[in-house]
This record gives structure tokens, sequence and C-alpha cells, in this order.
């Protein structure tokens, strides 16, 4: 039986704190590019609400800082890439989201080291234009270089990059030119089970052996190095004590879908919030209040 649980982790300010109530004052400023602490007095005055300078708590709380630029605009529809090397089963549902509504984006560009996987056939078929990356051992005409890929995600305008089952190392090029803007999905809770070596149904056959009682999905963003990037959202499932490697995938996975698409609508929402201690929160769509 999946749990799904989503390690929320609520701001518990101290009982004096400005932060605490919602009866809070809020010193109105003009809008202006500022930094912004997160509090509100009730919705009427959240509409109103001025941008206000950061005020420490004093509590040791990390605080939530965000740059806002005081626009009331709907956020601008995002241009998604989405980087593949299987069946791609995650990137169909972040497509699918894209249409249903649940993701205020487009996905413009697949990329993919095996030109012919599922994945790059389900783009294919829909229109989207597949590239290939790194270049092919086999066909080195064929596949881009780090600078052109770089360069297409540029000329695409492209402002996500999400991985969903890509096997290869993302280059320092492409990280630096895409900071806190490139996701992965890794069929773990990290920092456990990840790592080289560690991808697909390797992943689950580790998890099963150490006897962990639950795995899950986590998204987090991208550094140079495999799965150590800042941890966005995780949910878990729990391990069967009969479980095969497989049996466990299919649970995963399936929570996987479910939170791929849940995270990838908060970042086209602009509803990610990077507290002070460098730890990205997503924003609650109905209680803007609230983090997880
Ligand atoms: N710079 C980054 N690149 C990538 C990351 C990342 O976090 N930073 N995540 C991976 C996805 N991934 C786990 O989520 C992952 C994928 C592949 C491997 C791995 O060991 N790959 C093998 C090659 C496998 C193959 O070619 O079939 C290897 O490098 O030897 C580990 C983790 C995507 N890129
Ligand atoms: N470490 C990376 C890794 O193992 N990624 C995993 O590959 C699978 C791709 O499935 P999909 O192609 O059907 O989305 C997913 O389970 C994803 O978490």
């Amino acid at each position: 039986m999946e749990s799904r649980v989503l390690f929320s982790s609520q701001f518990n300010f101290p009982v004096n704190s400005p932060f605490k109530t919602r009866e809070t004052s809020i010193a109105p400023l003009t809008p202006s590019r500022n930094v912004l602490s997160f509090s509100f007095r009730s919705p009427a005055e959240r509409c109103a609400m001025r941008i206000v300078p950061l005020v420490k708590a004093a509590s040791s709380a990390p605080q939530i800082v965000a740059e806002v630029d005081g626009s009331r605009d709907e956020p601008r529809r995002k241009k998604l890439a989405v980087f593949v090397s299987g069946g791609g089963s995650n990137f169909r549902k972040i497509h699918e989201g894209c249409s249903d509504g649940s993701v205020n984006g487009d996905v413009v560009l697949l990329v993919t080291n095996k030109k012919d996987c599922g994945g790059a056939e389900y783009a294919r078929s829909n229109g989207i234009p597949v590239l290939v990356f790194p270049k092919s051992k086999r066909e080195p005409s064929d596949g881009l270089s780090p600078s052109e890929l770089v360069d297409v995600l540029r000329k695409y305008g492209v402002d996500f990059v999400l991985l969903a089952g890509y096997l290869k190392l993302i280059p320092v090029e492409l990280v630096q030119a895409f900071p806190k803007r490139i996701l992965n999905i890794h069929p773990a809770l990290l920092p456990a089970f990840g790592g080289k070596g560690l991808y697909g149904i390797k992943v689950h056959k580790a998890v099963i052996e150490s006897g962990a009682r639950y795995s899950g999905p986590t998204i987090h963003f991208v550094d140079e190095e495999y799965d150590t990037g800042r941890i966005l959202a995780q949910s878990a499932v729990r391990v069967i004590a009969n479980d095969t490697p497989e049996e466990l995938a299919k649970r995963v996975l399936h929570e996987e879908h479910k939170l791929y698409v849940e995270v990838v609508g908060a970042i086209c929402e602009e509803r990610i919030k990077w507290r002070e201690d460098g730890v990205p929160l997503i924003q609650n769509k109905q209680n803007p209040d609230e983090y997880y």
C-alpha cells in the first residue's frame, strides 16, 4: 500500500514571531524588486499586499526569501525541454499535463542519447523536435556537443530542463547555463540509493536488499554530479516484504508520474521559493502561506 506523504515542513515560527499569526501588520512599501518575507493578514490584504523587507524572525527558523517584481499578472506559459533515454512514461505524463491544463507549459524539445527509444518515438508522433545528446560513439556525426546543446536550448527559449529517465551525465556547461532550472526525477528517496551506477531497476534492487521499509521518488535540482542537487520534492512508497524489484519499480513509477506533474505544475506557476539556507520549497497553490 503506497502512502502518499509529502514531507511537509511547515515553518513553526515562535509565538512572538511576526510571522506566527495572520494579524501581523505589514508595512506597505512601493513595489519594486525586493526581498519578500511571506506572511499575510488576510486574503484581502494579501491582494493589496506590498513588498515588505525581510524581517528576521526571533527564531532560528530559516526564512523564506524570494524576489518578486511586484507584478500580479498570471505567470507566462513556460517552455520545457525533456531529456529521456528510455520509454519516457514520465515525459508522456508531463506532455499530457501540458495538454489538460495541469501544467502551464509546453514541451518544445525532446533530447535523448538513444534516438530510437520510446520517448523519442512518442515525441516524433506528437510533433516535438528530437535532438541527440551526447554524440553517439557509433555515429559521431549524429548528436550535439555540450555548447551546441546549450545554444539550441537557448534558441528555443527553454525555461526549464526536465530529466526523466535520462541516463547520461549533464555537462557542467548546461548546469551553469541553466542555474536552478534543471530538474531530475530519481526512483528512490535521496540522498540514499543514488549516484553513479544506480539507475533504473538497479535502484530498486538496492532498496530491497537494504531492507528499507520505504522508498519513493525524489525530484531534485541538477548540479554537476549525479543525484547531489537540492531536493525539491519526495513521496513515500511502502516496500513490501516479498517485493520483487519489478513490483516495487511499478509502484514507485506510479508515484513518480503524480509527483512530477505536480512539481512541474508548480515550477511553471512560479511557486518555487528558496529558503535562506538554500532549501527549495513549493508554495501551496490553495494557501500561499503554506510551503512543503
Ligand atoms: N549532472 C547531472 N547529470 C545527471 C543527473 C544529475 O543529478 N546530475 N541525474 C541523472 C539521472 N540519474 C539518476 O537520477 C542517473 C542516471 C545514470 C546514472 C549512471 O550511472 N549512468 C551510467 C551510464 C548508463 C548508460 O549509459 O546506460 C554511467 O554514468 O556510468 C546515474 C544516475 C542524469 N544526469
Ligand atoms: N537515476 C535515474 C533513473 O533511474 N531514472 C528512472 O528511470 C525511469 C524512467 O522511466 P520512464 O522512461 O518511463 O519515465 C524512472 O523510474 C526514473 O525515476
